[in-house]
C-alpha cells in the first residue's frame, strides 16, 4: 500500500547548518508515529520540510504518492495534510466553538448567499458542523469553555483546541507539534485517548513529542532524529532500549 508520507533523502540546510540531515522514512497509512529527538535535532524543521514552511534543499516528500515540491501551506492542507504548531495559534476575538468551526471552512459546501440568507440547506450544514464540533470538544474536555474566548484558555487547552479544528478540516494525516507540551497528567490522558481514537477512524498521525510515556504508548512506529540525521526507526519497545537512542539523550545537552 502507498504510505501516507512518504519522505526520501530529505535534507534542510540553514546557511552553514544542515538541520536535517538526509532523512527517510515513512509513515503506513493509518499509522501512528512519534518524531522524538533531543532539542535541535530538527523535528520542527522537518515538519517545515514536509508542509514547504521551509522547503526541503535536498530529498523529496510523497503524501499518498503525490509529490509535495511547490506546493504551498494552504493547498498542502486542502490535500489533507494539516499540522498544528508548537506555540498554539488559536484565534483571537472568536469563542473556543467557533475556532473548532473554523477548521471546517474549507469545505463549506453552502453558498455564502446561502449562510448569509440561512437557507434550510445552509442551517442543515451549519448544524452538522456544530454536532461534530461539540462532539470533538467532548472528547477532548474543552465543552464547559464552549463559549470561552479562545485565547482565555490555559496554553494546553488552546494546543488541544487546536486538534480540534485541525480535525475539523477532515485530515487524512495530522502532523502534530508537541501537542502535549504544557498540559497536565489529566489532559495528557485527554489527549492521548483523543489521539487513539483519531487513529481508530483511519486518520494517520505525526506527531513530535517530548513526553516519552506518551509516545510509548500510543505510537506504532518512532523515529529518533539526532542531530539532523535519523539515528534509529522502529517499534517503541525496540527503540527504548536501542543503545543509538540512548546515546543521543545522554549525549546531547538538550
Ligand atoms: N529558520 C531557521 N533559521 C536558522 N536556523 C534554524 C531555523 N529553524 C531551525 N533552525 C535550527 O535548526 C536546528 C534544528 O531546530 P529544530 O527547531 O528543528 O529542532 P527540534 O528538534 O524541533 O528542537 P526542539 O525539540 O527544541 O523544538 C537548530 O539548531 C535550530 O537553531
Amino acid at each position: 500500500m502507498t504510505p501516507a508520507l512518504d519522505i526520501r533523502n530529505v535534507s534542510r540546510r540553514f546557511g552553514g547548518l544542515l538541520a536535517v540531515d538526509d532523512v527517510s522514512f515513512s509513515v503506513a497509512q493509518g499509522g501512528l508515529s512519534a518524531l522524538i529527538g533531543p532539542n535541535g535535532a530538527g523535528k520542527t524543521t522537518l515538519f517545515n520540510c514536509v508542509t514547504n514552511l521551509f522547503p526541503p534543499t535536498a530529498g523529496s516528500v510523497r503524501f499518498f504518492g503525490q509529490p509535495l515540491a511547490r506546493l504551498d501551506g494552504h493547498r498542502i492542507a486542502e490535500l489533507g495534510l494539516v499540522r498544528t504548531f508548537q506555540t498554539a495559534r488559536v484565534f483571537p476575538g472568536m469563542t473556543v466553538l467557533e475556532n473548532a468551526l473554523c477548521g471546517a471552512q474549507m469545505h463549506v459546501r453552502t453558498s455564502p448567499l446561502a449562510q448569509m440568507f440561512r437557507t434550510p440547506g445552509a442551517r442543515s450544514e451549519e448544524r452538522r458542523l456544530r454536532d461534530k464540533a461539540e462532539a470533538l470538544l467532548d472528547l477532548i474536555g474543552l465543552t464547559p469553555f464552549s463559549d470561552a474566548a479562545a485565547t482565555d484558555l490555559p496554553m494546553g487547552a488552546q494546543k488541544n483546541l487546536e486538534v480540534v479544528r485541525a480535525l475539523m478540516s477532515r485530515p487524512r494525516m495530522l502532523l502534530l507539534d508537541e501537542p502535549a507540551a504544557g498540559l497536565n497528567d489529566s489532559e495528557t490522558a485527554d489527549l492521548a485517548a483523543l489521539l487513539t481514537a483519531i487513529r481508530d477512524v483511519g486518520i494517520t498521525i505525526m506527531v513530535v513529542e517530548h513526553n516519552m510515556s506518551l509516545v510509548m504508548g500510543i505510537a506504532d512506529q518512532v523515529i529518533v532524529l539526532d542531530a539532523g540525521k535519523c539515528v534509529a526507526i522502529g517499534a517503541p519497545a525496540a527503540i527504548q532500549s536501542d543503545p543509538k537512542v540512548i546515546n543521543a539523550y545522554v549525549g546531547s545537552d538538550g
